[in-house]
C-alpha cells in the first residue's frame, strides 16, 4: 500500500501523484456506499502493481474542501483582484479573505493592471499594501507585463503548497496562470459572461506543479457567499481585531454595541482600518439577516 495525493480525474479514472510517479487508478466499490467521492487534492492509501491498474483504498480526512474548483485541502488562496478594470475594491478583498480564513486557507492578495494607474493612484495601492500585510497578510503588487518579480513572489509564498485562485470577471486570472504555467492556454479578454462561466464548468481541474508549489489549474469563483460563517464566528477571522480583542472590557465582544470596546476605539483613532470596520459590519448584518433561511437548509437535510 502507498500514500498519494489525486492530481487529475477523467472519466472514472483518479490519478495519484507518489514518489514522483503518477499512477492511474479506480476507486473502490464501497467508496459510493460510504458516500465518499475522492476529490482533486485528496491524499490517498491505493494500491498498484503497475502505473495503469492501481486502486484507491482510502481518503485521508480533508483539510479543507472548496465547491468551485471542486478540490480538497487547499492551502494558499491567490485573491486575484485588478487595480483598475474593474476596479479595485478593499470590500471584495476582505470578503474573499474573511471567507478563507472561515475554511483555514491562507489568503495572498495579487493585485494586477498596477501598469495601468497614474503615480496618485498607485500611492493610494502602496497604503492598501502597508495595512494588508501590518496584519499579516501578503500583498503582491504585479510588475506586468513582464511580472517577473511579482510571480517569483507569489511562487515563494506559496512554497510547497497547493493554491488555487480567485478573483472577479476580468481580474486576470487566466492571464496569471497562463503566466505562471504557459502549456494551459487559458482563454483571457473580454470574454461574454455565459461563454466564460461555460469554459469554466467544462474544465477538469487539475492540480500543476510550478517550482516546489501546486496550482490548481481552474480559477475559483468571482463572487462568493457567506452562508456557511456564524456571526459570533466573524470576528475571529479579522486577524486585525483579533490582536487587540483581549483588551475588549467583555469576553466575546462583538465589537458593536458593547461599551468599552477597544476595536472601536482603535477604528475611532486609525490604529484599525475604518474600511475594515466598515465591511465587519456589512457581513455582520447579512449573515444575521440570512440566518433563517440558512437554518431552513439545514433542517431539510
Ligand atoms: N494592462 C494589464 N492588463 C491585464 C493584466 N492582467 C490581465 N490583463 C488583461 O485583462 C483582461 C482580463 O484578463 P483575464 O485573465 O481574462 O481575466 P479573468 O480574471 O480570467 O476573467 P474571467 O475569465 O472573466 O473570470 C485581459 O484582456 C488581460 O490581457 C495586467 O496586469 N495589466
Ligand atoms: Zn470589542
Amino acid at each position: 500500500m502507498q500514500k498519494g495525493q489525486v492530481r487529475k480525474a477523467i472519466s472514472g479514472f483518479y490519478y495519484v501523484y507518489a514518489d514522483g510517479q503518477t499512477y492511474q487508478t479506480r476507486g473502490r466499490g464501497n467508496f459510493r456506499v460510504k458516500n465518499m467521492a475522492p476529490l482533486i487534492g485528496d491524499f490517498v492509501d491505493f494500491e498498484s502493481d503497475n502505473l495503469t491498474e492501481g486502486v484507491l483504498l482510502d481518503i485521508y480526512p480533508r483539510k479543507n474542501e472548496l465547491i468551485r474548483p471542486t478540490v480538497a485541502n487547499v492551502d494558499w488562496g491567490v485573491i486575484v483582484m485588478s487595480a483598475i478594470e474593474p476596479d479595485f475594491s478593499s470590500y471584495l478583498v476582505d470578503r474573499f479573505l474573511v471567507y478563507l480564513e472561515a475554511k483555514n486557507i491562507r489568503p495572498i492578495i495579487y493585485v494586477t493592471k498596477i501598469d495601468l494607474l497614474d503615480g496618485t493612484a498607485k500611492e493610494e495601492m502602496l497604503h492598501f499594501k502597508t495595512y494588508y500585510e501590518s496584519i499579516g497578510y501578503t500583498m503582491i503588487l504585479s510588475d506586468y507585463p513582464e511580472s517577473s518579480t511579482s510571480l517569483k513572489k507569489l511562487v515563494a509564498s506559496i512554497g510547497k503548497g497547493m493554491a488555487v485562485f480567485m478573483g472577479q470577471s476580468g481580474a486576470g486570472k487566466s492571464t496569471l496562470l497562463n503566466q505562471l504555467m504557459p502549456e494551459l492556454g487559458l482563454e483571457t479578454g473580454e470574454i461574454s459572461t455565459s461563454l466564460g462561466r461555460g469554459r469554466h464548468t467544462t474544465r477538469h481541474v487539475e492540480l500543476h506543479p510550478v517550482g516546489e508549489a501546486l496550482i490548481a489549474d481552474t480559477p475559483g469563483f468571482s463572487t462568493i457567499d457567506l452562508v456557511e460563517i456564524e456571526a459570533v464566528e466573524l470576528p475571529s477571522l479579522f486577524p486585525d481585531f483579533v490582536a487587540l480583542r483581549d483588551q475588549c472590557r467583555f469576553g466575546g465582544c462583538m465589537h458593536i454595541n458593547e461599551p468599552n470596546c477597544r476595536i472601536k476605539e482603535a477604528v475611532a483613532s486609525g490604529e484599525i482600518a475604518p474600511y475594515r470596520y466598515e465591511h465587519y459590519l456589512q457581513f455582520h448584518d447579512e449573515i444575521v439577516g440570512r440566518k433563517p433561511v440558512y437554518q431552513k437548509n439545514k433542517n431539510k437535510r
